[in-house]
């Protein structure tokens, strides 16, 4: 039993932040983001949380799709910044929108989130499961620390998100997911403080803490550019576009020259939505079929690549 992508959607928040807005509240400039990062604004969430954009992404896909809610036999959300550890984001949607018939789970794996969900979506299709919505989401601007200039100008809200349906053709050719816990300290935000009456806490303050975002970005960089670029070369010949996580164009610079292909085929967005986290790849996959750079059908090669928290990245390859 194959998988096919049959419906794309994406949801930002409307409230857009840009970098000079940024050097209104933290010592930072333009010019500094936009030459390191690529990034110019981002969308920053006025009081929706992660279900909120995700909700919003699940509507799109239904009316985009023509299907009911109760034709949809699961949902995947992919998040690092869930409303709740329970109930599962996913659950949050499946009730918003009536998906009477759906199972739900959240799948934890930062920015390769997308990837990872889509993955397991894709090997969940078959039997009774035909139809399932795979949704990425982050409001981000809840889990950075917003006195940390170095993380809070990278990072942005958003959501995007695929109907995958069962399929008598192949459409995903291959998918491969991987993860180095050693380097898991890389990337960390929400640890929940361990404290009960036979722990004695010494200072309270740090206890009750929700621990905000905290990233090495070198150590990130340099095992994106050398891992990534690993795993994607032997794809290259058959790629049109290459849908790479938006955490920095200074990857897609790096990738695209470590593999040897041109960097026009490395579609970005990050200029406009920050790194969204999980969701980055999900709204770029949605962009390029709405402006038409990807037709669902087409025969289109894409490689989506993720990576990040955890660490973890994963590859899929479609032939849309
Ligand atoms: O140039 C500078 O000083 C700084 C150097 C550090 N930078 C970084 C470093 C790492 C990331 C990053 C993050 C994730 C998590 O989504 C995944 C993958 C990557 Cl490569 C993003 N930016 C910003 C510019």
């Amino acid at each position: 039993q194959f998988a096919k992508i049959i419906a794309t959607a994406s949801y930002t928040p409307d409230n857009v932040v840009t970098n000079d807005d940024l050097s209104q509240i933290l010592d930072t400039n333009d010019e500094w983001i936009y030459s390191r990062t690529g990034i110019k604004e981002r969308h920053i969430s006025t009081g929706q949380d992660t279900s909120d954009l995700c909700i919003e992404v699940a509507k799109k896909l239904l009316d985009e799709s023509g299907y009911d809610a109760s034709d949809i036999d699961f949902i995947i959300v992919a998040s690092m910044t869930p409303d709740y550890q329970s109930p599962s984001t996913a659950c949050i949607v499946q009730g918003a929108i009536e998906a009477k018939n759906a199972w739900a789970i959240d799948v934890s794996a930062a920015c390769s989130g997308f990837v990872y969900a889509l993955t397991v979506a894709e090997k969940m299709i078959g039997g009774s499961n035909k139809r399932g919505m795979v949704i990425a989401g982050d409001v981000m601007s809840k889990a950075v620390d917003w006195s940390d200039r170095s993380t809070a100008v990278l990072f942005g809200d958003g959501a995007g998100g695929v109907i995958l349906e069962s399929s008598q053709k192949q459409h995903i050719l291959s998918s491969n997911l991987y993860a180095q816990g050693k380097k898991a300290n890389c990337l960390q935000s929400g640890k929940s403080p361990v404290t009960n009456p036979w722990i004695k806490s010494d200072s309270l303050s740090k206890e009750n803490s929700f621990e905000k975002l905290s990233m090495n970005g070198r150590q990130i960089f340099s095992f994106v550019v050398g891992n990534v670029s690993k795993t994607i070369k032997d794809y290259s010949e058959q790629i049109d576009y290459y849908l790479l996580h938006q955490a920095n164009a200074r990857i897609l610079d790096q990738v695209s020259k470590k593999i040897g292909q041109p960097r026009e085929k490395f579609l970005q967005n990050i200029e406009k939505y920050g790194n969204t986290s999980s969701a980055s790849v999900a709204i770029l996959l949605d962009e390029a079929i709405k402006n038409e750079i990807l037709t669902l059908g087409s025969g289109q090669q894409i490689l989506l690549s993720a990576f990040g928290g955890g660490l973890t990245w994963g590859n899929i390859l479609i032939k849309l």
